[in-house]
C-alpha cells in the first residue's frame, strides 16, 4: 500500500434548488491508497457523481475537506485547477467524441495544451492507441467504431496527459457484458503497467467484483460501507450493501423463492436453513460430509454458487439443516471454527446472522473487517 492520493473528510455538498437547500453529500469520509482501483457504488441518484465533480473541483464543495495528490482541491486558484485536472484523465458512459474526427484526431485533441510539437503529438497519440489495441483503427471516425472500441479511444484520450488517476464514471454501463469484461480488462492492466489510480463510479456491482480492490457503497449522499472489495463481498454489513451483493450472487432470489414456496422448494417445516459463506477453498471442499458424519446431522443443499472477487474465491451456500437441535448448533459451531460464516435464513422475515467470531464490523467507521482468504493464481 502507498500513501493517500484522494483524502476526504467530513465532506458535505448542498444544491440551491428553488424548494430550498438539497444535501446531496453529507459527512463523507474516503481515503483511496496511490495504486489501488477503487469502486463507488450506488443507486441512481445517490451522490456519485456529485462526490466525483467535487474530487476533481468542478463543484464548490459545502463543508469538510477534499485533498487530491496533496493538495487542497477547494482552495486551488483556476489555474492551479487546470493544472490538477490534467492528473485526473476522465471517461464517462457516454465516450464524449467529436464525431468529425478520426480516432487520431480525437486523442490528439487533448494534447492541444500540452506543449508538443506536431510530430511528438503524433507519435504520442499512436502509442496512446497501441496502448488501448486500436493502432489500426486512427484513420477511423468514431462512427465507424463499436461501443467498446470508442470507449477504448475515449480512455486513450484520458491518458494522454499522463495523469496519476483515472476516473471511470459508469463507463461500461452502455456496454454489453462480453464487451464491458474485456475493457475492465484494459483498465487493470492499465492499472498494473502505469500504476495508475483508477475510480470506479459505477452502479454494477459485476464491475466491483472484476476489477476493484476496495470499494465504498454510497447510498443518499452518505457512505454506508467501505473496505476491501473481497471483504465487503463476504461479509456485507450496510442494507444496501447486502441487497447489492445478494442480488449480485442470486443468493437474494434464492431466499425470496424459500420465502414464498418454501414447500414447493423442497423444504420442511422442521429443519433449519443456514447461509455459510467461505472464503477458503479447502475448508469447503468436504464441509457437507464432514458435518454429516461427525454430527449425525442431515444437509440438504438448496442453492451453491462461487465467485471471484478481485482474484480471491468467494463460496456461498443455503442448505437446510434437519436432526437433533444440540447436534445442528455443534455442527453449525464446528464450520465457524473452521472460518465459516453462519447466517440462519428466515423465511418469514430478514436474514439473522448467527454469531460468528470470524467477522466483525467497526460501526463507527462503516468499514467491514478483514476476512481471511485465499489468493488463487
Ligand atoms: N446541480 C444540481 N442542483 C440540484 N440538485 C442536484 C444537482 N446535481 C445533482 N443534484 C441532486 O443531487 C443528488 C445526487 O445526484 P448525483 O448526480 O450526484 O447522483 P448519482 O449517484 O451520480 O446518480 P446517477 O447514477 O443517476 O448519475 C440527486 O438527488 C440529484 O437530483
Amino acid at each position: 500500500m502507498g500513501n493517500a492520493i484522494i483524502e476526504i473528510t467530513q465532506l458535505s455538498k448542498r444544491y440551491d434548488t428553488p424548494e430550498g437547500a438539497y444535501t446531496a453529500l453529507h459527512d463523507v469520509n474516503l481515503s483511496i491508497e496511490e495504486g489501488t482501483i477503487f469502486g463507488i457504488i450506488g443507486l441512481s441518484g445517490a451522490g456519485k457523481s456529485t462526490l466525483v465533480r467535487c474530487i476533481n473541483g468542478l463543484e464548490p464543495i459545502s463543508g469538510g475537506t477534499v485533498n487530491v495528490l496533496g493538495q487542497s482541491v477547494p482552495d486551488l486558484s483556476a489555474k492551479q485547477l487546470r493544472q490538477l485536472r490534467k492528473s485526473i484523465g476522465m471517461v464517462f458512459q457516454q465516450y464524449n467524441l467529436m464525431p468529425s474526427r478520426t480516432v487520431e484526431g480525437n486523442v490528439a485533441l487533448a494534447l492541444r495544451h500540452s506543449g508538443l510539437s506536431s510530430a511528438e503529438k503524433r507519435d504520442k497519440t499512436r502509442k496512446l492507441l497501441s496502448l488501448v489495441g486500436l493502432e489500426q483503427h486512427a484513420e477511423s471516425h468514431p462512427s465507424q467504431l463499436s461501443g467498446g472500441q470508442q470507449q477504448r479511444v475515449a480512455i486513450a484520450r484520458a491518458l494522454a496527459n499522463n495523469p496519476r488517476i483515472l476516473l471511470l464514471d459508469e463507463a461500461t454501463s452502455a456496454l454489453d457484458p462480453d464487451t464491458t469484461k474485456t475493457i475492465l480488462k484494459l483498465v487493470k492492466r492499465l492499472n498494473r503497467e502505469l500504476h495508475l489510480t483508477i475510480i470506479v463510479v459505477t452502479h454494477q456491482m459485476d464491475v466491483v467484483k472484476s476489477i476493484c480492490s476496495h470499494v465504498a457503497v454510497i447510498d443518499h449522499g452518505t457512505i454506508v460501507e467501505q473496505g476491501e472489495a473481497f471483504d465487503v463481498f463476504a461479509n456485507p454489513q450496510a442494507e444496501l450493501t447486502r441487497r447489492f451483493v445478494g442480488d449480485y450472487t442470486g443468493l437474494n432470489h434464492v431466499i425470496e423463492t424459500l420465502r414464498s414456496q418454501g414447500t414447493t422448494a423442497g423444504i420442511n417445516s422442521n429443519g433449519q436453513l443456514i447461509h455459510m459463506s467461505y472464503a477458503n477453498k479447502t475448508v469447503a471442499e468436504g464441509l457437507v460430509s464432514a458435518v454429516t458424519e461427525r454430527f449425525h446431522v442431515i444437509v440438504n443443499i438448496l442453492f451453491a454458487s462461487l465467485d471471484i472477487v478481485d482474484g480471491y474465491p468467494l463460496g456461498s451456500i443455503v442448505a437446510q439443516y434437519s436432526g437433533d437441535p444440540e447436534h445442528i448448533r455443534q455442527a453449525l459451531d464446528y464450520l465457524r471454527d473452521k472460518g465459516i460464516r453462519i447466517t440462519a435464513v428466515q423465511t418469514d422475515s430478514e436474514e439473522n446472522t448467527v454469531e460468528s467470531a470470524a467477522t466483525t464490523t467497526d460501526a463507527a467507521s462503516n468499514t467491514t473487517a478483514s476476512t481471511p482468504k485465499e489468493h488463487i493464481a
